[in-house]
């Protein structure tokens, strides 16, 4: 086992050793699931918040109260998250901290932690915090997800994406008041009843080029490849199952050497398990009959205009004001690395991370 997997097989079953890791983890804030967010350029940071050690942090916003020094308008002011004096300016004690949930661990055996501010509770020491004040002193914003996800760092984000939302206590089991809290690996890793959607997602291929789509919710100018809901309840399909279907219902065609890839958990709509696989159309079989319920548009690419788009530097929001008509998914998707993957294959060599 790892050390990585140790410490968290650890944290898991051990109570006390959850809450000593309090003392150095660090901690991602939530108010009622949306993460605390700083805006910096075109991209977003997600702040991190020690106990009572001192993080610096360089940002471009400005931040009342935690400002260590500002030094100068136009550059990074750096600020200072501690998250017991961030509770205590709210009128919260440090047993609000109790409330966090493990949400995993760094390499470095650095426990990571989520907590909500917007938790309701019928105890007052556990009111809901004011939401904008809290992002203002922390010089960010609380963000639904699904607005900042194409302007993350995939570092910054993989972080998000372990499921708080699905790990934190019903809100119900905090308001009866009368419980106990549960402890923190108990919140983040016992669940007895963790949903999870399975989603297949394809790649598909015609030999020399791959099958993109897109949805009229995508952000301008960006393609996919086709994912779709596994029928479990209805038909309880499998992966290879799923994956014939849902082709064949967004794009009309049969295909063929379904080849399993990577798995990704993914946030949205609730949480889902993305199955990624590429998979080949009959040869002969390329015509495309697009569903326009399901998709917006679906088209086959050429390796040239893939691998130029999977070269873009730069982040999304900059990209868009760019010439070329076709975006593809940032890298904290399993959709860019299969199409990168697609492309290593196709032309022979691998591309940079
Ligand atoms: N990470 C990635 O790279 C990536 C890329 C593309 C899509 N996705 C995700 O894949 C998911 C599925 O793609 P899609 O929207 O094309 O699916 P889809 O083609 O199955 O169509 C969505 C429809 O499926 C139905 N559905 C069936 N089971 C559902 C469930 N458990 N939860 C919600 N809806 C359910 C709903 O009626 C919904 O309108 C989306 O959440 C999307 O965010 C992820
Ligand atoms: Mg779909």
């Amino acid at each position: 086992m790892s050390l990585r997997h140790e410490y968290l097989f650890e944290l898991k079953e051990d109570d006390e050793a959850c809450r000593k890791a309090q003392q150095t983890g660090a901690f991602y804030l939530f108010h009622d699931l949306d993460p605390l967010l700083q805006a910096s350029g075109h991209r977003y940071l997600v702040p991190r918040l020690s106990r009572a050690v001192t993080i610096l942090i360089r940002t471009s916003t400005t931040s009342s109260g935690f400002n260590l020094s500002s030094r100068g308008e136009n550059r990074p002011a750096i600020i200072e998250l501690r998250l017991e004096g961030l509770l205590g300016k709210f009128g919260q004690d440090s047993q609000r901290i109790e409330d966090s949930v493990l949400i995993g661990c760094s390499n470095q055996q650095e426990a990571w932690f989520a907590l909500d501010l917007g938790l309701k509770s019928a105890s007052s020491a556990r009111a809901s915090l004011p939401r904008s004040e809290m992002g203002a002193e922390l010089g960010g914003s609380f963000i639904k997800l699904r607005q900042a996800v194409f302007q993350l760092n995939s570092a910054d984000s993989s972080l998000l994406f372990t499921d708080y939302k699905n790990s934190r206590p019903s809100t119900c089991c905090l308001a009866e008041g009368s419980l106990e809290p549960p402890s923190p690996q108990y919140w983040g890793y016992r669940r007895l009843h963790p949903e999870m959607a399975p989603v297949v997602i394809t790649l598909v291929s015609d030999g020399a080029r791959c099958l993109l789509a897109r949805q009229s919710s995508f952000p301008k100018g960006l393609y996919s490849a086709l994912a779709g809901f596994c029928d479990i309840a209805f038909a309880g399909e499998s992966v290879e199952e799923a994956v014939q279907r849902e082709v064949a219902e967004e794009v009309g065609l049969e295909v063929e050497n379904i080849q399993y890839s990577a798995s990704q958990h993914w946030p949205f709509p609730n949480s889902s398990l993305m199955i990624a696989c590429h998979a080949t159309v009959k040869p002969g079989h390329t015509e495309i009959q697009v569903n326009l319920k399901e998709l917006e548009a679906a088209a086959w690419f050429g390796l040239d205009e893939v691998a130029t788009a999977l070269r873009r530097k730069g982040s999304f929001a900059q990209q868009q004001g760019e010439a070329s008509p076709l975006l593809l998914p940032p890298k904290l998707a399993i959709a860019h690395h299969m199409i990168k993957k697609w492309v290593e294959k196709q032309s022979g060599s691998s591309l940079a991370a």
